[in-house]
């Protein structure tokens, strides 16, 4: 197992998201979400399917407005749009790899570096000086993180032609184009085989080692565990625990909302016993037509 240890004790926050309420219509998929990201930090964001994770991540990037709350980033309330979040200083990576399947690899990186390219309309006609220094500069930065990736000697494959893990790595890269002081990665090793996996976290930690701080959803415990300095777990929108990750994996909460087993002072233990309630009915009703009649049954059993 791969360990890296966080060199600076982390206490500058980078991302303060407070009080966060995301509802839509009737349902509140965010209820009063606040979480911290300290400089030079990796924190991860578990919870069951549905929890609210990658509704709490859209509210931190500008792509919804939350219902309530606000979201910081070095001490300054982003506007939820998120091209200037991106201009903040936060990039993001999608549960679903959203690349531009038909651009080179090393195309969709410089499309990534382009939120902090400052030449404008006519330079970028015209071709002068200016323009030609700035693409050359792109051009090896995008490079640069190519080869950080290790995708530089695919630097001329279409996106769309790329494998699975590769693909992930590149959105990484894209959004490291931007120069953000904030990461934030949904579902980073979907469908990744165990090596790639490990790749993806000795990734994260470079990452992070070069300064960026680090928020990750993920559903492979092992991944977060092992990758995370924090964990924060979120259960129907809301945080049921957040600590180290020796804190998170030892409360019986967390397993529970994970095994969907009832524990005191849990929301939803009614809808709980409503679901076992319709479970034995049709349980019931199953014995009843495969056996024999249910009066029988009935009479079988009293
Ligand atoms: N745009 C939307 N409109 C209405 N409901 C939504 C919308 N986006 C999410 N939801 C609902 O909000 C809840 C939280 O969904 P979300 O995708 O944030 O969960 P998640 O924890 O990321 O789940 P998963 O681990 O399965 O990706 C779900 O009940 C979902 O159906």
């Amino acid at each position: 197992m791969t360990t890296s240890t966080n060199p600076a004790p982390a206490t500058t926050p980078v991302l303060d998201a407070n009080g966060v309420i995301m509802r839509f219509g009737g349902l509140t998929a965010v209820n009063n979400v606040s979480l911290q990201v300290n400089a030079g930090e990796i924190v991860g964001l578990i919870g069951p399917n549905g929890a609210g994770k990658t509704t709490f991540f859209n509210c931190l990037t500008g792509l919804y407005v939350p219902t309530e709350g606000t979201v910081s980033y070095k001490d300054k309330v982003l506007p939820p749009r998120s091209h200037l979040v991106t201009q903040a200083g936060i990039a993001r990576t999608f549960q679903n790899i959203r690349l531009f399947a038909n651009m080179t690899v090393l195309e969709n990186v410089l499309v990534g570096r382009h939120t902090r390219t400052k030449e404008g309309l006519w330079s970028a006609l015209l071709r002068g000086p200016g323009f030609k220094k700035a693409e050359r500069e792109s051009h090896e930065a995008a490079m640069e993180l190519l080869e950080f990736t290790g995708l530089a000697h695919k630097r001329d494959h279409l996106a769309r032609n790329l494998p699975y893990g590769e693909q992930r790595k590149l959105e990484i890269a894209r959004a490291l184009a931007s120069q953000p002081g904030l990461l934030l990665l949904d579902e980073p090793t979907a469908g990744m085989n165990p090596q790639e996996t490990q790749a993806a976290q000795e990734l994260v930690f470079a990452i992070r080692d070069q300064g960026i701080a680090v928020l990750v959803i993920e559903h492979d415990m092992r991944f977060i565990f092992n990758l995370c300095d924090r964990v924060a777990v979120l259960v129907r929108g809301e945080k049921l625990v957040e600590g180290t990750p020796d804190v998170v994996q030892a409360d019986e909460r967390v397993v529970a909302a994970y095994l969907g087993t009832p524990f005191e002072g849990a929301p939803g233990d009614e809808e709980v016993a409503e679901v076992r309630a319709a479970e034995a009915k049709a349980a019931d009703g199953a014995t009843s037509t495969t056996s024999k009649p249910r009066t029988e049954e009935e009479g079988d059993t009293e």
